[in-house]
């Protein structure tokens, strides 16, 4: 959370504040950014699905307008997520990664998973009611485990095919039911890359909203095995000095936080601080 937003269950039936506008093509911005005034943005056409109260933003109750489809409103246009986690301030990324999280969580959970009928919003908690079953869906997180290996000045990076071109990254992988943070780690580890891992050291957390992780982020001390990649999820897999490190992820991800926080204390440099 940051200092500017908190979240809360907003009932729609209140009057004013401000909007987001959300799309299968991202939120809708103008020049002033992504939050509208919500009378404003309730008069343009939009295809509205559904809306949610969603928080303060400076004090003032923030709106997600969830729409069906991307329309034209001039002077505006659509922006995905992932842009705004790279270039935008923080506090609006912090925002929007909310409302996105909702957006689908609402767009997901029209119909019970049970019955299949209708199901209404609550107004007080952030659910979707089903009144024949009883039955409340919240949104969906989902626990994912994001690891450094470290062997002494050397650390053990990763490609994904779905990676920019260069980029390196540390291992990750979404719990499976049954599993503890750890069991979750040792077996995405064993699974990407066949190595085995001691020392587990719990490090930091950070929600992820691409479109629901939640990360969870360690370092580990390699302990033996040769790297075997994971056929189609892995493209590459090496050690890497800390001296001669590869492109590295996105500065506000957890992955490059867990390697940045590494090669400081080795290196005895100031401490990085995580973007969460
Ligand atoms: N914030 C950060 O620094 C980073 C975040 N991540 C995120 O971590 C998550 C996991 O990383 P991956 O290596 O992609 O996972 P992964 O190694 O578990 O592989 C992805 C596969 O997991 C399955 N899957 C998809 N959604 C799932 C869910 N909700 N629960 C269980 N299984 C599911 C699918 O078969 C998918 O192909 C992703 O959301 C990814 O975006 C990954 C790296 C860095
Ligand atoms: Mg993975
Ligand atoms: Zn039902």
């Amino acid at each position: 959370m940051s200092a500017r937003w908190t979240t809360a269950v907003l009932d729609p039936q209140i009057t004013g504040g401000l909007a987001v506008a959300r799309s299968p093509e991202g939120f809708l911005v103008d020049a002033n950014g992504a939050l509208f005034p919500r009378d404003w943005l309730k008069r343009q056409e939009l295809d509205v699905l559904c809306e949610h109260g969603i928080g303060h933003f400076d004090g003032q109750p923030v709106f997600l307008l969830e729409l069906r489809g991307a329309g034209e409103v001039p002077g505006c246009h659509w922006q995905g997520l992932r842009r705004f986690m790279l270039e935008g301030d923080f506090d609006t990324y912090k925002v929007l990664g909310y409302a996105a999280q909702i957006g689908t969580w609402a767009r997901e959970h029209r119909f019970c998973g049970s019955c299949g009928q209708a199901m209404t919003q609550i107004r007080w908690e952030r659910a979707m009611y089903c009144q024949p079953c009883d039955l409340r869906s919240y949104p969906r997180i989902s626990p994912s485990m994001i690891v450094l290996i470290t062997r002494g000045d050397e650390v053990l990076l990763a490609r994904s095919p779905r990676f920019v071109t260069g980029v390196y990254s540390t291992l990750a992988g979404f719990a499976e039911p049954g599993e503890s943070a750890e069991d979750c780690l040792v077996r995405e580890v064993r699974e990407e890359v066949a190595v085995e891992v001691r020392n587990i050291q719990y490090v930091g957390s950070q929600c992820w909203p691409f479109p629901h992780s939640m990360m969870l982020g360690f370092h580990a001390e390699y302990a033996g095995g040769e790297i075997v990649m994971q056929a189609d999820e892995i493209e590459d897999a090496r050690w890497f000095n800390v001296h001669e490190l590869p492109p590295l992820p996105a500065g506000r991800s957890i992955a490059r936080y867990l390697i940045d926080l590494y090669v400081a204390r080795r290196l005895g440099l100031p401490e990085p601080v995580l973007s969460a």
